[in-house]
């Protein structure tokens, strides 16, 4: 498939020089996992260090999600021919406190996550080369990409509702495989492309 200029273009993800990202080095504590979780004092993460991770994120305007021409340039361009749309809340959400607990197992996927938040909020946490969890709290509007084989988890925040557009390419497979995973194919991509493993491929 061929893409326009136009296309390309408007499918970039944003730059860290002009979008800021609300990100921070999460703290030990135990506490309810809805809270923010910041460090004392806060140590804010900038969407150039989540770069560095493989994170992708852009600000879209969730109003127009029908008719965004972004957000179709990036479908096309990255070829996400699948949507869903997941609503996260104890009154909307089938096995809702199962899924809570799933979501906030650290685990990978053998694919990218794509996540557009269409409304409310929630917190996705990745680990950072050093195993350092960064907290992203994505509001409405958010795009973000998780890459494959990252260590993460999701979490709602103080609000408990987050509406969420999930997008695959071709037929979606949702698994989580929980860590440890060192041996996993996923992980092993991931670490040869983003960490400090050299490949022995
Ligand atoms: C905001 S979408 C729900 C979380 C999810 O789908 C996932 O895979 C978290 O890691
Ligand atoms: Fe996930």
């Amino acid at each position: 498939m061929s893409f326009t200029e136009d296309e390309q273009r408007l499918a970039q993800p944003d730059d860290h020089a002009s979008v800021h990202i609300a990100a921070w080095y999460m703290d030990d504590s135990i506490e309810d996992q809805r809270l923010s979780h910041q460090q004392n004092p806060e140590k804010p993460a900038s969407l150039q260090v989540l770069q560095n991770l493989g994170v992708l994120y852009w600000k879209l305007d969730a109003d127009q999600y029908e008719t965004d021409p972004r957000l179709a340039a990036i479908r096309k361009v990255r070829g996400y021919s699948h949507v869903e749309i997941i609503n996260i809340s104890k009154d909307t959400l089938p096995d809702y406190e199962n899924k809570i607990k799933t979501f906030y197992e650290e685990h990978i996927h053998s694919d990218e996550e794509i996540r557009y938040i269409l409304d409310g909020s929630g917190y996705f946490d990745v680990r950072d080369l050093d195993d350092q969890w960064i907290r992203i709290h994505c509001k409405k509007g958010d795009l973000i990409i998780l890459p494959e084989g990252i260590y993460h988890r999701f979490t709602l925040d103080e609000t408990n509702h987050t509406k969420a557009m999930r997008l695959f390419v071709g037929e979606p497979v949702w698994t989580p495989f929980n860590r440890p995973q060192d041996e996993h194919t996923s992980r092993r991509k991931y670490l040869e492309k983003f960490g400090r493993v050299a490949s022995t491929a």
